[in-house]
């Protein structure tokens, strides 16, 4: 489904990802793994269209999308969820959600400020499809509240939706567990288990290596921008390169 071929970035000449591929398949969990410094957060970007390569190219359901702005990926079906998302103030829970929405549906800004009638029908299905994202996460009954009240679990939760409303075919998650402790953490992990089982497919750059394991089909290993492993999970957590990477930094 998406394939990454020997791209490279560099920011004033020092290589931030270099010579990068990896492939997840239909249906697959792959998480992006290392330790500080090691370019997750560069490939994430350049998975998403929001920093251009330097060189390589990025297919996406067969198509070469390297050259792509960020809204065109999303709209062939690649849904973001950023580590530092927050939740739009002064909106419920189900109005956060609908934003995931837009673009997806026939209707552009204007007849929805218009009012139109197409509109008022995209609305409609979208309200529905952000009730069944809702109910996905298990936020059902807090849609009519006011989002900016949800503790924190809950607001990784909402984004998770919002970014299931857009009908995703590639769900991308950058760090879904920083910032969340103990019991959040759990249940977020038990919902992306459960997107996972549903046959979502899911890409997640992720720091913690306890987190993943469990979640993942296959973990890819970045240090100094390099991939040095890319196996199922048991092989690269006992994987020698893996261990050395992991244990040379102070965190
Ligand atoms: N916009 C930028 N300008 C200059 N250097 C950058 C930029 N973005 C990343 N880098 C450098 O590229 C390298 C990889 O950084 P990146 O943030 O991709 O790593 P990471 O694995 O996501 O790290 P962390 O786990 O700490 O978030 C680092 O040395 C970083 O300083």
């Amino acid at each position: 489904m998406l394939e990454v071929t020997g791209v490279s970035r560099s920011f004033g000449g020092v290589y931030a990802v270099r010579d990068v591929s990896l492939n997840v398949a239909d249906g697959e969990t792959c998480a992006v793994i290392g330790p500080n410094g090691a370019g997750k957060s560069t490939l994430f970007n350049l998975i998403t269209g929001h920093l251009a390569a330097d060189s390589g190219r990025i297919s996406f359901l067969g198509r070469r999308v390297d050259r792509l702005p960020p809204h065109r990926r999303a709209r062939l079906g690649m849904s973001i969820v950023f580590q530092a998302a927050r939740v739009f103030h002064g909106m419920t829970v189900r109005e956060n959600v609908m934003v995931g929405a837009h673009g997806r549906t026939r209707a552009g800004f204007v007849s929805a400020a218009l009012r139109l009638p197409r509109h008022r029908g995209d609305e409609r299905e979208i309200g529905a499809a952000a009730d069944d994202a809702l109910e996905r996460v298990g936020l059902a009954e807090w849609a009519d509240r006011p989002a900016d009240r949800l503790p924190i679990g809950q607001q990784r939760a909402l984004q998770l939706a919002r970014a299931l409303c857009a009908r995703p075919r590639l769900l991308l998650l950058d760090e879904p567990a920083s910032g969340l402790r103990g019991e959040e953490r759990e249940r977020l992990a038990t919902l992306v288990e459960e997107l996972r089982a549903d046959g979502l497919t899911i890409l997640l750059i992720e720091h913690d290596v306890a987190f993943v394991t469990r979640l993942a089909d296959r973990i890819v290993v970045l240090d100094l921008g390099q991939v040095i492993a890319d196996g199922p999970p048991a092989e690269v957590r006992a994987d020698p390169l893996v261990l050395a990477a992991y244990l040379g930094q102070a965190s």
